[in-house]
């Protein structure tokens, strides 16, 4: 008998020739579920957001955590592999969000459109021994298709960008808006979130603090030493000796890479990354959703310094970065550590900017 697969609509549809993957409009899908003497489900009012790269490491686990999300009415999960299989599962989930799955670049337009915010971890992993600058030449092309896509169908979206090298990724997505003449500055935010549950959660271990009552900001970019933790604005007020300061540092700079050391091979954070990931989606959520005072750390187009781009604590509201925040004082260690940053920083913008235009 021919029948829906689970009452969550749209991924496979049951014919007597046994599982066909289904992509299908709403329309096709309402009068399939009358046909079939099934109640169709519509999405509760909420928020849209697409995956992009959902069926990898952190696309996963990150697409499981958004359709726990209690703002989400709809999830569109994109990738160039396993989509249905990624989707089929999460739809199973008893929580509000409907779950639809598009696989391959002829349905990226599809993905995409009526989307409220676009989450983006797609593209190579680092393996030991590369920097994240290594997987440029890749994950490159792979942002600047996604961008595309977005500022054809649905330029007003909010964007986190996830995929690495995010020093570049970030300008390589503006550039684009640019040229679609689609760019809005307070739409497009670099996810450095990791960086900031890393330092808080090594920060609590010094002090003995539970880490959810830490917060640290970390700025800058997040590739090596343009991670800058700023421990003298810890939260609870706090102080540290020289060893702690340069521990903690280093351990929140290296934090990537003692990932990628320990999975040996098989890639780089992604269930720390999802959590992360979720969080600041969380964060955009509720900022544009109304809710008021929320600030998270995020690598975004910025007058902080005289760098085009850095990290630095953003309040998020209704139309996406309401303002940017000061770096507040820094101390001599910070001032270097600043200095160091921006030089690496420059060099990555610029690749990423030329990328685009060459
Ligand atoms: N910003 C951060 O803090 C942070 C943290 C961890 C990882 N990352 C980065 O996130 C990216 C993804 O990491 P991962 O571990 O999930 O990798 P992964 O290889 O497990 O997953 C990547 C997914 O992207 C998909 N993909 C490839 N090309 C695509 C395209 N054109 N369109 C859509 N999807 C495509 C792949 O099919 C795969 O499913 C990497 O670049 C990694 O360096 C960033
Ligand atoms: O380190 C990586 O390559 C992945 C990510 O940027 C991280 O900080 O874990």
């Amino acid at each position: 008998m021919d029948g829906e697969l689970s009452g969550a609509s749209e991924v496979w549809w049951v014919s007597s020739q046994g599982f066909i993957p289904m992509f299908r409009t709403q329309m096709e899908e309402v009068s399939i579920l009358r046909g079939s003497n099934c109640r169709a489900k519509g999405a509760a009012p909420g928020l849209k957001v697409a995956v992009l790269g959902a069926s990898g490491g952190i696309g996963q686990p990150l697409s499981l955590l958004m359709k726990m999300n209690p703002l989400v009415s709809v999830l569109h999960l994109y990738d160039v592999v396993n989509t249905p299989g990624v989707t089929a599962d999460i739809s199973h989930m008893n929580t509000g969000a409907v779950v639809r799955g598009f696989l391959g670049q002829p349905q990226l337009e599809n993905a995409l459109t009526g989307m409220d915010l676009v989450i983006i971890p797609a593209g190579i992993p680092r393996k030991p021994g590369m920097t994240r600058d290594d997987l440029f030449n890749i994950n490159a092309g792979i942002v600047r298709t996604l961008c595309e896509g977005i500022a054809k169908c649905c330029p007003n979206a909010i964007v986190n960008v996830i995929s690495n090298p995010v020093n570049s990724t970030v300008p390589i997505a503006a550039e684009v808006f640019k040229k679609a003449g689609t760019y809005n500055p307070k739409r497009l935010l670099g996810v450095t979130t990791l960086d900031v549950v890393r330092a808080n959660t090594f920060v609590g271990e010094v002090l003995g603090l539970d880490p959810r009552d830490v917060n640290v900001p970390v700025v800058g970019g997040h590739a090596g030493v343009t991670i800058l933790p700023l421990l003298s604005q810890v939260n609870p007020p706090c102080s540290f000796t020289p060893e702690e300061i340069s521990y903690l540092t280093s351990r929140i700079q290296n934090g990537g890479t003692e990932v990628v050391e320990a999975k040996a091979g098989a890639g780089s954070a992604t269930l720390s990354m999802a959590y992360a990931a979720a969080k600041f989606a969380d964060a955009c959520l509720r900022g544009l959703h109304g809710d008021a005072g929320i600030v998270e750390c995020s690598y975004v187009d910025s007058q902080v310094t005289e760098l085009p781009f850095f990290a630095s604590k953003v309040l998020l509201g209704r139309s996406g970065i309401e303002e940017i925040l000061p770096l507040g004082p820094l101390n001599e260690f910070e001032r270097a550590g600043l200095e160091k940053a921006k030089k690496e920083l420059s060099e990555s913008i610029q690749k990423g900017v030329s990328f685009v235009n060459k």
